[in-house]
């Protein structure tokens, strides 16, 4: 019996070897014929063990040669980001492919080629078997391809206006302010450090989407709310307001409380079936299921009354809120039930991932600016120089759409969001394919003609495109802080670090940005009705990347459909936090607000320097994608106080910088490898070539 056993386990081992080393030879046969550079990798990095497991075969992998382990890199999901233009540099091709038994990646940051692939929409769908977990609530404009996604896209994109974009405009500026009222504390002063400008930015954001979205306010929670836990632990009553007032009848969660659970849980939603999720004990499942069930239902309350309001003539003529103009649009203007409306589980289905693609993108976008700023204390001062020339001491209350945000777009705050989208573009690889049916596809490659094999999946690699030295502007690296800003890539350039002013065109003799005489006009493709923007993702007073080369909205058909939508948001609160304060590392792990005062301009440095090297480390090191790219390993402290009473001197960096000439390199680490431990910023003798072997083995 025993031997039985054993020979069937023998044979289902052989068995398993054989077909996938055959379909490993059909795939590189297929990569060969491409004519496309290939590298072999034993594992696929869609397959669901190895992005389930892999983390845990890291111990064990670290034990083997290195020589062994080089493929380890190419299979992980965000390597591109992590070696940025690195790799491609050290494959020694700007597009390439991985071939596993698996399947074909093929990764790309070759701006002609991305600009190829994201305008031939029907040769390169999306790969939409990926994006199934995001159905929760119906098919939509994200997940769907072809007629169904045509369907969905002209049913969305008409309620994207300018009308729209004013309530984004006026939700934001409400909203930043009762953001930095929360922070600066009752005097104003700023003397309290905020540990929390992740989840700050992303409530206002859902609170800004809540309001032009579904014409639902969320307010600011109050002050005694701040940072509490709810009664059962699970959910930190910060998140929430008046909860019980606000429970509507029928329902036991408010709305607020159930979207942040909802989005607090998202992962299980997306991973466990919902009858798995049903059935499994504790609090967080339990919570989590009741949430999709809660905010599922306000949602469909909503519908159903923002339809009888419009039918029965209730509704304010002027709303121009998005969900209001979806169901005036959909669900009432049925002219005999034209063909293409979108039923309502659909209605539902894109408002849920209306509030998933456009909270968490543009939260991130507000964060690490002020992140960003707080680091670069002169580019901030340059930033409030443009805003005073803007607003002319202007409080919120009186700024205007029209007038005010082509000069913002034109200006610093415009340049600052498009360098902070440049080094941290949330969607680090966008999928594409060769898949859906579409079979092998003719494509220019490195200038020479070439045919992506059927079944690939492709990936627009924006963090190397964004870093590409062949096609940005670049100026020698300013060393923040003492060595490069990335271990291994571009450290001969400054294309890591961040410098908004390398977009601003024009500057007046004063050092402050000509202001824009309009924003640019969104020009649609005439094609379908399909809001497809094709104009550029910057003001005409910035600088226009190559095509192809920045993508932080993707480009093309199927290019964002919130792009307005977002900047208008990320422009209102940047003016709002930084007209009147300014955003300083928390310094409190280092030293009191007592030592500090007692310290000279050196003694600073030296307490600022240690608070920055803790944010770049966390810059590189705890960067992670769930949903988006955002810091994972932890948060960064920030105090805003008062403008003009800051506690470092701008040219902090550079005191520190001449305090220590002998810290300065700009070596790097030519064997930096992410998964295999910390990077070693010192030296690089006998580090591995992690891409040496790779580029010998290809071809
Ligand atoms: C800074 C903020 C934002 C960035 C950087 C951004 C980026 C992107 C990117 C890269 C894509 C393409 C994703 C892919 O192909 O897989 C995308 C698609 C999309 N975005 Fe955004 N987004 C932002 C904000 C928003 C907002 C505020 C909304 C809505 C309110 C929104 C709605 C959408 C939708 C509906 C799509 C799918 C379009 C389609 O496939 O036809 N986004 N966005």
């Amino acid at each position: 019996m025993a031997s039985v056993i054993l020979l069937a386990v023998g044979l289902s081992i052989v068995y398993v070897l054989t077909n996938h080393l055959l379909r490993l030879r059909k795939n590189v046969l297929a990569a060969r014929k491409s004519g496309i550079h290939y590298i072999v990798v034993p594992v696929y990095f869609m397959e669901r063990w190895w992005l389930i497991g892999h983390r845990l075969l890291f111990p064990l992998l670290k034990k083997l040669p290195r020589s062994w382990t080089r493929w380890v890199d190419f299979t992980l999901p965000e390597f591109t980001f992590d070696y940025r233009h690195e790799v491609f540099k050290r494959v020694g091709h700007d597009t390439f492919l991985t071939v596993s038994p698996g399947g074909m990646v093929m990764y790309t940051c070759e701006p002609p080629v991305i600009s190829a692939i994201t305008t031939r929409r029907n040769d390169f769908p999306k790969p939409t078997h990926i994006y199934t977990s995001l159905d929760i609530y119906g098919k939509n404009v994200v997940t769907t391809e072809g007629d169904v996604w045509r369907k969905h896209r002209k049913a969305t994109s008409p309620p994207f206006t300018e009308k729209n974009n004013h309530l984004v405009w006026d939700e934001s500026i409400r909203q930043a302010q009762a953001m930095l009222s929360s922070w600066v504390g009752q005097d104003g002063q700023g003397h309290q450090t905020v540990d929390r400008l992740m989840d700050d930015t992303m409530r206002l954001s859902l609170n800004v989407i809540s309001a032009a979205g579904f014409g639902r306010r969320m307010d600011w929670p109050t002050s005694e709310t701040q940072s509490r836990e709810d009664e059962t632990g699970y959910i930190d009553q910060s998140k929430i307001k008046n909860e019980n007032r606000d429970i509507d009848p029928g329902h036991t969660m408010s709305y607020t409380y159930a979207i942040h659970c909802l989005l607090d849980n998202i992962l299980l939603q997306f991973l466990l079936p919902r009858w798995l999720l049903s059935k499994i004990p504790g609090v967080t499942a339990k919570k989590a299921n009741e949430a999709y069930h809660e905010w599922g239902n306000y949602m469909r309350e909503l519908l159903i009354n923002k339809k009888a309001d419009i039918e029965s003539g209730v509704a304010e003529k002027e709303t121009n809120d998005i969900l209001t103009q979806l169901v005036k649009q959909q669900l009432i203007d049925t002219d005999a039930k034209k063909n293409g409306q979108l039923i309502e589980s659909e209605v539902l289905g894109n408002i849920f991932v209306l509030v998933l693609a456009g909270h968490e993108t543009a939260a991130n976008s507000i964060h690490f600016s002020a992140l960003y700023l707080a680091l670069a204390p002169e580019t901030q001062r340059r930033l409030q120089k443009d805003l005073e020339q803007i607003f002319q001491g202007r409080p919120p209350s009186e700024w205007e759409y029209d007038r005010d945000l082509p000069s913002l777009f034109g200006g610093m705050a415009g340049a600052i969001l498009a360098e902070e989208l440049r080094l941290v573009p949330p969607v680090v690889g966008i999928p594409k394919s060769t898949m859906e049916g579409v079979g092998p596809q003719k494509l220019t490659v490195g200038g020479k003609e070439c045919l992506v094999p059927a079944n690939t999946y492709i990936s627009l690699c924006t963090g190397a495109a964004h870093r590409h030295p062949d096609y940005w502007p670049t100026a020698k690296p300013r060393l923040a802080g003492g060595h490069t800003a990335h271990p291994i890539a571009n450290i001969d350039n400054d294309l890591e670090e961040f410098r908004p002013e390398r977009w601003l065109l024009s500057e007046s003799p004063d050092g402050t940005t000509r202001t824009a005489d309009g924003i640019p006009i969104e020009t649609l493709a005439k094609e379908d009705d399909l809001g497809v923007n094709e104009s550029s993702d910057t003001s005409d007073r910035l600088f226009k990347p190559v095509k192809g080369s920045y993508l932080p909205f993707s480009d093309g058909y199927r290019a964002c459909l919130g792009r307005r939508f977002a900047q208008v948001e990320v422009l209102a609160v940047i003016a709002v936090l930084f007209q009147n304060h300014s955003v300083e590392l928390a310094v409190d792990k280092y030293a009191t607000d007592d030592e500090l005062k007692k310290m000279n301009n050196d003694e600073k440095a030296e307490i600022w320097h240690k608070a920055a090297e803790d944010v770049r480390e966390l810059m590189l090191n705890g960067l992670g994608v769930i949903i988006t790219l955002q810091i994972r390993g932890g948060t960064v402290p920030f105090r805003f106080v008062p403008k003009g009473q800051e506690k470092f001197p701008d040219n902090i960096d550079e005191i520190w910088k001449k305090n220590h000439p002998d810290q300065i390199s700009n070596k790097g680490v030519p064997g930096w490898s992410s998964w295999a431990g910390a990077p070693q910023r010192e030296s690089g003798s006998g580090a591995f070539d992690l891409f040496g072997a790779l580029k010998s083995q290809a071809k």
